[in-house]
């Protein structure tokens, strides 16, 4: 989440509301990110060009951007440390885990086909826990911050409606049994973490699906996939009360339609039932700043919301809940308000020749193993679409490079225009998605199509040539199927 403004007597404002606030959360902290530029920051109680609310992938990278462009700013963060949810208690952590299990289940269940033998193997749990807390606590340290008491909460952030009961507080917990709600992405990520250190997880799902918004073959191969990795799913079931009163945790279920409650019992429960901006009470109104029912503030395509000056951004605001989002919401806003156009990822030109954010174009990940990703349409929303199209596809199993590392589960997936072959939608399910990807983001950023695609010569071997081989399956037949 960030806010920002350029009018100097709107910063002035914004700084004197902040500073006079009376939060109860007395420690806040404000951060003067002095490495980026001299004109970068100082201190609360100076006038900024903007003032940058939160520092979280969406405001800190917002900030270092409007130094850059020469716009002297001042980062407000209230943790202690930046880089908000992702760094802090998301993305970073929750991969470090991921990883890490990753490794103790290849020692356990890889290794030996490949003629690396151990006696044994075992999980060292805090050492798991501590390598996880180290990949970020220097990173903050790294942007040279220096801090200075201040700034309080009048403004808009996002929360956990839900908390997930994650990263942090498993610490030395060694559940035998692990209840999830909700199998999104996080309960799917950090299921299949407490599933590869061996405990027995059941994901509780309100949809008829896991991860809803995904393209549905994909999903249904992703879903067996999480099967064979001994993840159960009551799919169709709604999760009514959590009772932590007791050892353990029980849940009340009952189905989704309607009917008979029943308990389920476990270690732990995870909770991951989704995120929604939290705005109650932080002083918008005071402001008149329009929000839509859900909470999230309403900005126009230049992130401005209603009020003069005052823009949104990242996880505060409709779209995506990603880091990536919120990082190019941050840097568009900025070139915006120092009235500089021409920022290149996921930014389209259109009349008038002010970029966007296209949230079409923003890539998705599941990082389990393997990893989905996708970018695009799905074949449903193409369907519902009423767009006339074509369907390639490659299974890893007949890609080389898949499987000389006995790593072949999964497939690329890409939806064309029927006449045109311009992609729409790539769907890849593969150990490495999540940077394979990146190839069908450049062919659906710059219009590419598939049959372009299935022309480029890919390295041998390599994940990658699943997708040259996918496109061509879109207007011929692919080589090696
Ligand atoms: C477990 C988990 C895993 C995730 N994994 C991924 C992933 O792999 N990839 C991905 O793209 N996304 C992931 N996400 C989502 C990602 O973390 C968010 O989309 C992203 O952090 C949003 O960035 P933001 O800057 O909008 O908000 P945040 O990162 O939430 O930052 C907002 C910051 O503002 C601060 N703040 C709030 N109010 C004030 C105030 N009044 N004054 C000062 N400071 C304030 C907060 O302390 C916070 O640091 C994950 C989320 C979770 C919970
Ligand atoms: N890899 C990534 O990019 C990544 C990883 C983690 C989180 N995130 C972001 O964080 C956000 C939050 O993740 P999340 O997994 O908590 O949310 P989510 O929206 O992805 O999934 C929540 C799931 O919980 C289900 N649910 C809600 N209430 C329920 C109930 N009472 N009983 C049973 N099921 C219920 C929903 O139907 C939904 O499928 C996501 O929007 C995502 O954008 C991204």
């Amino acid at each position: 989440m960030a806010m920002a403004s350029i009018a100097k007597r709107k910063a002035c404002f914004l700084t004197r509301n902040l500073s006079n606030s009376p939060s109860a959360d007395a420690f806040k902290l404000s951060y003067s990110l002095t490495k980026f530029s001299r004109r970068f920051a100082t201190s609360g109680s100076e006038e900024n060009d903007v003032v940058v609310i939160g520092g979280g992938p969406g405001g800190y990278v917002a900030a270092i951007k409007a130094a850059q462009l020469g716009l002297k700013t001042t980062c407000t963060e209230k943790r202690g440390t930046l880089g908000g949810t992702c760094l802090n208690v998301g993305c970073i952590p929750s991969k470090a885990l991921v990883h890490s299990s990753h490794m103790f289940h290849e020692a356990q269940h890889s290794f030996a086909s490949h003629g690396v033998k151990f006696s044994s193997v075992e999980v060292d749990l805090p050492a798991m826990m501590a390598q996880k807390d180290s990949r970020f606590y220097p990173y903050s340290r790294r942007t040279k911050s220096t801090m200075s008491k201040g700034m309080a909460s009048s403004y808009p952030h996002p929360r956990c409606q839900w908390t997930p009961l994650m990263v942090g507080t498993l610490v030395k917990a060694d559940p035998k049994e692990t209840l999830v709600i909700g199998a999104g992405y996080i309960g799917l990520e950090m299921g299949s973490v407490w599933a590869r250190l061996g405990s027995e997880v059941t994901v509780v799902e309100f949809a008829p699906d896991i991860v809803p918004s995904m393209d549905g073959e994909v999903r249904k191969q992703f879903q067996r996939t999480l099967e064979k990795q001994k993840m159960k799913f009551m799919l169709k079931t709604k999760v009514v009360g959590v009772d932590t009163s007791g050892n353990g945790v029980k849940l009340t279920v009952e189905p989704a339609s309607g009917g008979d409650q029943t308990t389920l019992e476990a270690d732990v429960v995870l909770a991951s039932a989704g995120r929604t901006p939290f705005t109650a009470g932080l002083g918008l109104d005071r402001i008149d700043v329009e929000t839509d029912k859900g909470g999230r503030i309403l900005v126009n395509e230049r992130f401005a919301t209603n009020v003069s000056s005052v823009y949104a951004i990242g996880d505060v605001i409709p779209g995506p809940m990603l880091a990536h989002k919120a990082e190019e919401d941050g840097v568009a806003c900025v070139e915006f308000i120092a009235g500089k156009h021409g920022h290149v990822a996921c930014v389209e030109f259109i009349a008038g020749k002010h970029g966007h954010v296209d949230y079409d174009k923003v890539p998705g990940v599941v990082y389990t193993h393997p990893e989905v990703a996708s970018v695009g349409k799905t074949e449903e929303q193409v369907k519902a679409l009423g767009v006339e199209y074509r369907v390639g596809k490659f299974p890893f199993l007949a890609n080389s490079r898949a499987k000389a590392i006995d790593d072949a589960e999964g497939l690329v997936k890409i939806i064309a225009e029927k006449e045109t072959y311009k992609i729409l939608g790539v769907h890849i399910m593969a150990p490495n998605a999540g940077e394979l990807i990146h190839e069908a983001m450049l062919a659906l950023t710059y219009d590419a199509t598939s049959e372009g695609i299935s022309r480029v010569c890919h390295a041998h071997p390599t994940m990658s040539e699943a997708l040259k081989e996918a496109a061509m399956a879109t207007h011929d037949k692919p080589i090696h199927i």
